[in-house]
């Protein structure tokens, strides 16, 4: 964990939640909120069914100093009886490392967790700007449930965490509850229809359409998080099949934006994404077609005034 004098929150109790992590300072969107290494990891390629993790949990355990058996020996379980209680600890609080994916699931976090592969960190950055005062909260679920209506994200809660979400985005009004459905609903059928494929290459102007609504209705829900870089190299890849190198160009910037105030400067994949942005032709799509023939002088910087309008121009 990050130096005491520079920590930017406290673990404290939350009323109804256990304990919970709250900013002790104004945290910036971008903003590295901690790092830790794992107490213990275990390998799932090399161990053999739940007893190879249980031993393996054990054997990880046995190595560590007293205080930090204890610490272990002291996280939830939300399994009750229905694991042992090392395994219950494990798959109540761990991460699957390597992972896009502080404390409290939620689904509308101000905060998400990745792995940093150089330093073998977790690593905790801040999706929104965060108050000082205010619980810092994650997702617990994966990329595609986190992003379901409602009752999908509160069954697999129930099922793999033992508690009903009452955050934000779950104790919503009846009403505005079947808006946000509708909303992610929407967002999973047009991306879908994106990630298809043909329809960049046979209806680029509506393709780019569904990613520009894709971001402003995740912008609606509230959710900000590292999703959207899919949704900018989407708006990549159509402008750079069709010859539109200025405004791939814009989009492959704000892609690796977003991919550094989620993860961070190490991120995997910034190289692949830096690469693009010099130099959007060097893509496998690019100049499939040439009707949005552009140079890329034309480029705008992302802080200029009428950029968005020029962004989405071509979006139909
Ligand atoms: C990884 S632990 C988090 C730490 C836990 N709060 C503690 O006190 O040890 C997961 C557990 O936290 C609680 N929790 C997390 N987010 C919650 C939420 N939004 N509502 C209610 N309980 C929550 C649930 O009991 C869940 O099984």
């Amino acid at each position: 964990m990050s130096d005491q004098e520079t920590r930017v929150f406290e673990i404290r109790p939350i009323p109804g939640y256990g304990l919970g992590v709250t900013a002790t300072a104004h945290i910036s969107r971008g903003d590295l909120i901690m790092s830790e290494a794992p107490l213990i990891t275990v390998d799932g390629s090399s161990v053999d069914g739940v007893g190879g993790i249980e031993s393996s949990i054990v054997k990880s355990l046995k190595s560590l100093p007293k205080d930090d058996q204890r610490a272990y020996l002291s996280l939830h379980n939300c399994h009750g009886t229905k694991l042992s209680p090392i395994l219950g600890i494990f798959k109540t609080n761990s991460i699957q490392l390597g992972v896009h994916e502080a404390d409290a699931g939620w689904q509308v976090p101000n905060a998400a967790y990745s792995w940093n592969r150089k330093t073998s960190e977790e690593l905790v950055y801040a999706l929104n700007d965060i108050s000082p005062g205010e619980q810092i909260t994650v997702s617990y679920l994966d990329n595609t449930t986190s992003k379901a209506p409602r009752s999908e994200r509160q069954l697999k809660l129930r099922i793999s965490f033992d508690f009903e979400c009452f955050c934000e985005a779950c104790a919503r009004s009846p009403k505005e509850l079947d808006a946000s459905d509708r909303r992610r609903r929407n967002i999973a059928q047009m991306d879908s229809a994106i990630g298809a494929g043909s329809l960049m290459k046979s209806n680029p102007g509506k393709a780019l359409r569904f990613c520009q609504r894709i971001l402003e209705m995740w912008e609606k829900e509230g959710l900000r998080d590292v999703s959207e870089y899919r949704t900018y190299y989407d708006a990549f890849q159509v402008c750079v099949m069709h010859g539109d190198l200025a405004r791939a160009g814009a989009f492959a910037a704000l892609a690796l934006k977003v991919k550094e105030d989620c993860e961070g400067k190490d991120a995997a994949g910034l190289e692949k994404i830096k690469g693009l942005l010099e130099c959007p032709e060097s893509h496998p799509l690019a100049g499939t077609t040439s009707k949005w023939k552009t140079r890329i002088k034309s480029r705008h910087s992302i802080d200029s005034e009428g950029f968005e309008e020029w962004l989405w121009d071509r979006a139909e």
